[in-house]
Parts: structure tokens; sequence; C-alpha cells
């Protein structure tokens, strides 16, 4: 099965004394999902921001919010994420705590969930939940922040999940993160990915319109 593409611009690019304005912005075009960075500065050298600003975009937006935590301890935050309006939270592999079930807790709280592996972590790190998710992200850059060059090494990685994904009969979506744009964004699409975050190129676009609509085609 091959799902339709779906871009998720990254809000981290976007204006942050104006974050209302920015998902609005993406609304605007009809674009369905937006991508929210939450990072808490020990996973990631870099601080975002938290449910509060989630719960505040919220109230302005029927975007699908999909919710990146980059956290040393995401299972103490997902409540408070589902809570403030969060319609997918993906969670990272690779610091320690209870993976499936945290995972499933998601999943109790009404949203979709998904497992997310850095440019670092062998696919067969997120093997094991392949069956437990909604959405595998594939980081195409060290995550902390945005603008940084695409990780063309991915994308084996990518292609590995994609051929797991249909042996298995598997339907999660397979989303890329980092340095995404016209070109590297299609690349990973003929990889498999169905998924694309795209903050620097689709904030930064004189066009955004235009954006939407390619990776709309692909
Ligand atoms: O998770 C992250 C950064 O950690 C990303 O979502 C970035 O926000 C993507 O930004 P660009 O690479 O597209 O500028």
């Amino acid at each position: 099965m091959k799902h339709a593409s779906v871009l998720a611009p990254s809000i981290l690019a976007g204006d942050h004394a104006r974050l209302a304005d920015s998902a609005q912005i993406v609304e605007s075009l009809g674009i369905n999902w937006i991508h929210l960075d939450i990072m808490d500065g020990h996973f990631v050298p870099n601080l975002s921001f938290g449910p509060q600003t989630v719960a505040a975009l919220r109230k302005g937006a029927s975007l699908f919010f999909d919710t990146h935590l980059m956290l040393d301890e995401p299972h103490r935050y997902i409540e408070a994420f589902a809570k403030a309006g969060s319609n997918l939270i993906s969670i990272h592999i690779e610091p320690a705590y209870d993976h499936a079930a945290t995972l499933a807790r998601i999943r109790s709280l009404g949203c979709q969930n998904g497992i997310v592996l850095n440019p670092g972590t062998p696919a067969e790190a997120i093997e094991p939940f392949l069956d437990q998710v909604d959405l595998v992200l594939v980081m195409t850059v060290q995550p902390g922040f945005g603008g940084q060059p695409f990780r063309r090494d991915m994308l084996p990685k990518i292609a590995q999940i994609d051929r797991w994904r249909q042996e298995r009969g598997l339907t999660f979506r397979l989303e890329v993160d980092g340095g995404v744009d016209l070109v590297t964004g299609l690349e990973c699409r003929t990889a498999g990915a169905d998924t694309f975050v795209a903050g620097t190129s689709f904030f930064g676009a004189a066009d955004k319109a235009s954006v939407a609509r390619t990776i709309g085609s692909w």
C-alpha cells in the first residue's frame, strides 16, 4: 500500500513571536498537517516550546498536530501533549524508557503514535515496534536545529523501513525530517517516504503554495 504524500511544515522555522500566524499560513493554503518540534535541552542541545503553546495554537487551528518529542523522558509528558491537542505524538527510540508502554499509552489517549530514530541509529533498533506504530520518523539531520543539510546517507534506511512495511503488510506512515526540500524530498519519496517535514524550505519559500502543490503531487 502506498500512502498519498503529506507535507507537514515545521513551525520551528515559523515566526516565534507569531506562531499562531505561522499556523494560519499553513492552514490557509489547504495543508492539513503541521509539525511541532518539542525540545528539552537534554536530548537535544536546544529548547523550543511546551504543551501550553501547543494548547494555545490548538484554539485557532484545526490542523493535524504532528508532535515530535525530542525529550529524554517523553513518557512523562504524553498526557500533557495529548490534552494540549496533539493528534499524533512521536517519541525517540534512543533514550531508555518503556517504549512499548509509551506507544500504547499514546493510543489510549486517542492520539496516533510514532517512533523516531536519529541518523546514527540503525533501522533495526525500531524493527520490533513496527507493528505497534502509526508512523515512523527517520531523522535526516541530527535533531536540534532547523536549516541543516539533508543527510543523503539516510536514503537506504528509509528504503529498508519501507521494505519491511511492504513485506509485513503494515500501514504506518514513513516520515522524513531535516533538510527536506523539493529535491531531497523527492529522493525520499522514491526511497519510500510519504510524509515530509519541511521547515526552512517551506517557511523560507516566496511561493509556499507552489511548495505545497509540488509535494502534494508526489
Ligand atoms: O526536528 C527538527 C530539527 O530538530 C526539524 O523538524 C527541523 O525543524 C526541520 O527544519 P529544516 O531542516 O526543514 O529547516
